[in-house]
């Protein structure tokens, strides 16, 4: 039998698109003779739609083109994922009722499911954490179970299919299926427990971040070993968004066998159609096409990948072919030109110097060596003159009525030239050329607001915002020393004491820079961050004391110590840093640009968080009332 796994490309919401993608792979599956083609997770009308699920209208479409692809199934079977609609009834929102479901057609019809008596199967395993919000639009086979007062394993039957007179029985899964670990029911071994099955499907839309594959691989192998069954994990490519958030998908489409083997077959972050053989007597596949995956190559490598792909797509998407940046000579910027560059061209990422009496030749000649190295347009724009302006406009200016006057502290200046360069040289410049400007922030500045609003932090994307300082600096040299086997990023960019250089105290030449400690704030913010159990300081002070701290959250050995020679200066930092994350970081995320997700846990709304005031939980105060007194 010959099985055509269709690792396509989705769209969100674009099902006309989604559906041409799909004719266009149904038809090369019959060129090379496929029984069988199976279709990813929500193929159809995509996954990440946001309430565009509410819209009856929608909904309709998503029918007539489900209808569509039925109609090819005249030669081959086809299985694809989409959304299963029952008009006659309601979600428990009062919306008409919707499943995550599976759909087989077969001789131009789509076949019923006798337990469930719907024309497709349902998901009964439904994602509710970080990016996913599956019960938020979709009905699931366990609260169907519920609803028809049945057990959940009466509305499990396998797909049927007849090659060559044999009848052939197909589990069928959906993503989240398959990672039951923490479910009370295993759909795998339900399924096997009742039925004998040739082969199972899982049918995924399973957005990428590092490490993921690894954990994907585990999980699916352990699964098979566990039931002694066989599956075919069919993911898409592409990007979707929740908003705030672009996830990348990687495909990673493979066949696990009953030994716990993986085999690859369409490779990462491309769309492919893999026409394999199944050996019904083995029950295995034969497949001599050497495909890379992702648990083979580096961290950086990895990361380099995923961004330059999630943001090609983006751009593609957006229909954004120019960019514009604020290039200060500095790590972050350098790294977005790179990037840029790599996607667009050169010669459509137009790098902007915008020096102020702060700004160091140092820095000044490295922005410009950059340009120079890529081939990139550069200019120079100075912003002492303008800046001047608005301290004089500000401090001469007189409210009536007022119960203060305008104060013009070293932060509102410093502030003053971050918004200059971002919200009126940036922002227009970028309209005039018919081009976007990027927001550079790293995710250790986004997570404790070490950025300007309106300034620094505004711009069209984010796409460093995922990355860690260190992170930052390890694409960089991945860049120079792999990519281009030269340092574009100029030496100077990346020996340089990162600043901001917005005040004499920060002065490069002095070595005088942020306040951030990359090698140690970067791995106390990642605690509070990606960490599934989330730290706090409770957490930290609780490791302090005993000793943990650097091992809970990953740093060099023997640098708290070093750092903070007392208990006072290491809970004065902790809590200076904890109260920018909770109160002005906060409030500065929610007005940051979109940020392209590749870490467990990335800003935007895969962390849904609120606007609030710092709170010490009682544990905390008694622990630091303790140390301190
Ligand atoms: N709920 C709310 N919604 C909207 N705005 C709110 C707000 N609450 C306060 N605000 C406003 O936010 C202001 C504070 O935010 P903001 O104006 O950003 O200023 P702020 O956070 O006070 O200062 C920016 C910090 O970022 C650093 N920085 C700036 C630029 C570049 C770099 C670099 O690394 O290169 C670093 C700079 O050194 C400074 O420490 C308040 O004065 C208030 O007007
Ligand atoms: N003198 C400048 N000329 C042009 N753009 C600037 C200048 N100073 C700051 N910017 C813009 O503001 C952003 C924030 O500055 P920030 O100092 O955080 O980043 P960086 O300079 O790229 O890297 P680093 O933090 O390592 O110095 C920069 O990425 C850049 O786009
Ligand atoms: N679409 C889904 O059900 C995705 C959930 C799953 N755990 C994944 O990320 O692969």
């Amino acid at each position: 039998m010959k099985i055509a796994i269709a690792q396509i490309r989705v769209l969100s919401e674009n099902c006309k698109q989604n559906f041409e993608t799909m004719k266009s792979y149904i038809e090369l599956a019959l060129g090379q003779k496929a029984n069988l083609i199976v279709f990813p997770e929500m193929s159809l009308p995509g996954y990440f739609n946001g309430d565009i699920w509410e819209q009856n209208s929608f909904l309709r479409e998503c029918e007539f083109y489900n209808n569509k692809i039925s109609e090819l199934s005249k030669e081959i079977d086809i299985i694809f994922g989409s959304v299963g609609i029952d008009w006659k009834r309601k979600n428990e929102d009062g919306r008409v009722r919707k499943y995550n479901a599976v759909f087989h057609a077969q001789n131009g019809h789509f076949q019923i499911n006798k337990k469930s008596n719907y024309p497709f199967w349902i998901k009964a395993l439904m994602p509710n954490y970080k990016e996913f919000d599956d019960s938020r639009y979709f009905f699931d086979l366990r609260k169907l179970a519920f609803e028809r007062r049945c057990k959940v394993i009466d509305l499990y039957e396998p797909i049927s299919l007849k090659v060559e007179k044999k009848k052939i029985k197909v589990g069928v899964t959906v993503c989240e299926d398959g990672w039951s670990q923490d479910y009370d029911i295993s759909p795998f071994k339900i399924y096997s427990s009742r039925y004998k099955h040739d082969f199972f499907v899982n049918l995924s839309c399973s957005p990428f971040t590092r490490g993921k594959q690894e954990k994907r691989e585990n999980i699916f192998s352990k699964e098979c070993v566990k039931n002694k069954i066989q599956i075919f994990y069919v993911n898409c490519v592409g990007i979707q968004n929740i908003g705030k958030t672009v996830f990348g998908f990687d495909g990673s489409s493979s066949f696990y066998n009953s030994v716990g083997d993986v085999i690859h077959l369409c490779g990462f972050f491309t769309e492919k159609l893999s026409v394999i053989d199944f050996d019904f007597a083995k029950k295995d596949v034969i497949n001599n096409e050497k495909i890379k995956c992702l648990k083979t190559v580096s961290l950086v490598e990895e990361t380099q990948k995923s961004l330059e792909y999630i943001i090609q797509k983006c751009l593609e998407e957006w229909k954004i072919n120019r960019v514009v940046i604020g290039a200060s000579g500095g790590i972050d910027s350098a790294l977005s030109a790179v990037i840029f560059s790599r996607i667009l061209g050169p010669e459509n990422v137009y790098l902007v110097n915008m020096p102020s009496k702060f700004n160091s030749h140092l820095t000044i000649n490295a922005a410009k060596k950059l340009a120079e190295n890529l081939g990139c347009p550069y200019a120079s724009v100075g912003i002492e003159e303008s800046i001047n302006l608005s301290v004089e406009q500000l401090e001469n200016l007189k409210f009536i009525n007022a119960a203060v006057q305008p104060q013009m502290t070293k932060l509102v200046f410093e502030n003053i030239q971050a918004r200059d360069r971002g919200g009126r040289i940036l922002a227009a410049l970028a309209q005039s050329l018919g081009a976007v400007f990027s927001c550079n922030a790293n995710k250790t500045e986004l997570s404790v607001g070490y950025s300007t609003l309106y300034g620094d932090q505004a711009g069209f994307l984010c796409p460093l915002a995922d990355l860690w300082k260190h992170d930052v600096y390890s694409l960089a040299y991945f860049y120079n020393e792999i990519i281009y086997k030269m340092p574009v990023i100029p030496r100077e960019t990346l020996d340089v004491i990162p600043s901001a250089e917005l005040s004499a105290e920060q002065n490069v030449l002095e070595n005088k820079g942020d306040p951030l400690i990359y090698n140690y704030h970067d791995f106390l913010f990642r605690s509070w961050v990606e960490h599934w159990e989330r730290k706090t300081p409770e957490d930290c002070l609780n490791a302090y004391v005993v000793g943990t701290l650097e091992n809970m959250i990953g740093c060099e050995k023997g640098l708290v110590r070093k750092l903070f020679p007392t208990v006072q200066d290491f809970i004065r930092d902790l809590e200076r840093w904890w109260l920018n994350f909770v109160e002005s970081g906060v409030i500065k995320r929610m007005q940051a640009p979109p940020v392209i997700a590749i870490s467990p846990r990335a800003y935007g709304f895969d962390l849904r968080e609120h606007i609030r005031k710092v709170v010490f939980t009682h544990t905390y105060m008694n622990l630091k009332k303790k140390l301190i007194d």
